[in-house]
C-alpha cells in the first residue's frame, strides 16, 4: 500500500507526518526506524501520527514516535507542526485545536502571524514524574556521569528532561556528555539532555541531546523544560526567548500550577507517497 505523508520542520527539527484518519496503516518499530534512516528511508527526527481522539472533548489524537521507533510523551515542535499540517490537509477549520498525547492534552493556537502557541500544560519537577531516581523534589540535583559530578535539573514536559547548565553552548560537551546522560541508569526510561547558557533573564542559548534521536536543531520541550527549571532556580524571568541552533522559541511561564506557553514556527517542506515493505 501506499501511504502519504508530509515532510514538515518545526526550527529544523523535522517529521515525518502522517494522517490515519483518512488512511490506515500499522508501523512496527522497525518500520519506523527504516522511515527514519536518512540514506535508506525519509529521514526524520520523529514520525508524528494524526488519529482520532479517543476522548469526546478532544479534536485529534496526537502520536509521537522517536527515530529509534520508541513511543514517547510528547514533541514540542512536532505539535506546532501538527496544527499547521490537519489545517492544511482540512481535518479542521478551528484555529484552537485539542489534542491528546500519551504525556497529557495539549492546546495549540494558530495566530494571525502564521506562529502557532502551544499551552505545554505545567511543568512537573517531582522526580517520579519523569522518571528519576531521586529521594526528594529539587531545584537541582547532583549526577555523576564518566566519574564527574554534575548539577542538573530535572524536568517532566510529559516526556523527561535533564537541564545542565553549561557557560558556553558551543563549547558544550554535548557529543560526549549526551549520550551519557541520555542513558544514565537514575533515568529508567532514558531522559533528553539540554545544555542551557544563559543570556540574561529573559534569553538563553539552548542545545538538546534527545532522547531516541541524538543532538537535533531544536527541541520544543527541551527549550519549555529549561526555561521552567531556568526560573524555578531563580536564574530567568518569563517570557524567555530560547535560541536554538535552528531558530528562536518564546516561553511564557508564571510559574507554579499556571500553564507554559510555547510560540514558535511550523513549516511544510514537502509531500510525498511510499509504499511500506
Ligand atoms: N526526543 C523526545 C521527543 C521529541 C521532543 C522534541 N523533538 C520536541 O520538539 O519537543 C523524547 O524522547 O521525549
Amino acid at each position: 500500500m501506499l501511504l502519504h505523508f508530509t515532510k514538515m520542520h518545526g526550527l529544523g527539527n523535522d517529521f515525518m507526518v502522517i494522517d490515519l484518519i483518512t488512511q490506515r496503516a500499522r508501523l512496527r518499530d522497525e518500520q519506523i526506524r527504516k522511515l527514519a534512516d536518512r540514506r535508506f528511508g525519509i529521514g526524520f527526527d520523529q514520525l508524528l501520527v494524526v488519529e482520532p481522539p479517543r476522548s469526546p472533548d478532544m479534536d485529534f489524537r496526537y502520536r509521537i514516535f522517536n527515530a529509534d521507533g520508541s513511543e514517547v510523551e510528547n514533541c514540542g515542535n512536532g505539535a506546532r507542526c501538527f496544527a499547521r499540517f490537519v489545517l492544511d490537509q482540512r481535518l479542521t477549520h478551528k484555529r484552537e485545536i485539542h489534542v491528546e498525547t500519551a504525556g497529557g492534552p495539549l492546546t495549540l493556537v494558530v495566530n494571525d502571524d502564521d506562529q502557532i502557541t502551544v499551552d505545554m500544560g505545567t511543568p512537573r519537577f517531582e522526580p517520579t514524574a519523569l522518571p528519576f531516581d531521586a529521594a526528594e523534589d529539587r531545584p537541582l540535583h547532583a549526577l555523576e556521569v564518566d566519574g564527574e559530578r554534575y548539577e542538573i535539573g530535572a524536568v517532566s514536559m510529559g516526556n523527561p528532561h535533564a537541564v545542565l547548565r553549561v557557560d558556553d553552548v558551543d563549547s558544550a560537551p554535548v557529543e560526549r556528555l549526551g549520550p551519557l546522560i541520555e542513558r544514565h541508569p537514575r533515568f529508567p526510561r532514558r531522559v533528553n539532555a539540554g545544555f542551557m547558557q544563559v543570556v540574561s533573564p529573559h534569553e538563553i542559548r539552548l542545545r538538546v541531546f534527545e532522547r531516541g534521536t541524538g543532538e537535533t536543531l531544536a527541541c520544543g520541550t527541551g527549550a519549555c523544560a529549561a526555561v521552567a527549571s531556568g526560573i524555578r532556580q531563580g536564574l530567568l524571568e518569563s517570557p524567555v526567548t530560547v535560541h536554538l541552533r535552528g531558530g528562536d522559541l518564546r516561553i511564557e511561564w508564571a510559574g507554579d500550577e499556571t500553564p507554559l506557553l510555547m510560540t514558535g514556527p511550523a513549516e511544510r517542506v514537502f509531500e510525498g507517497r511510499i509504499a511500506l515493505a
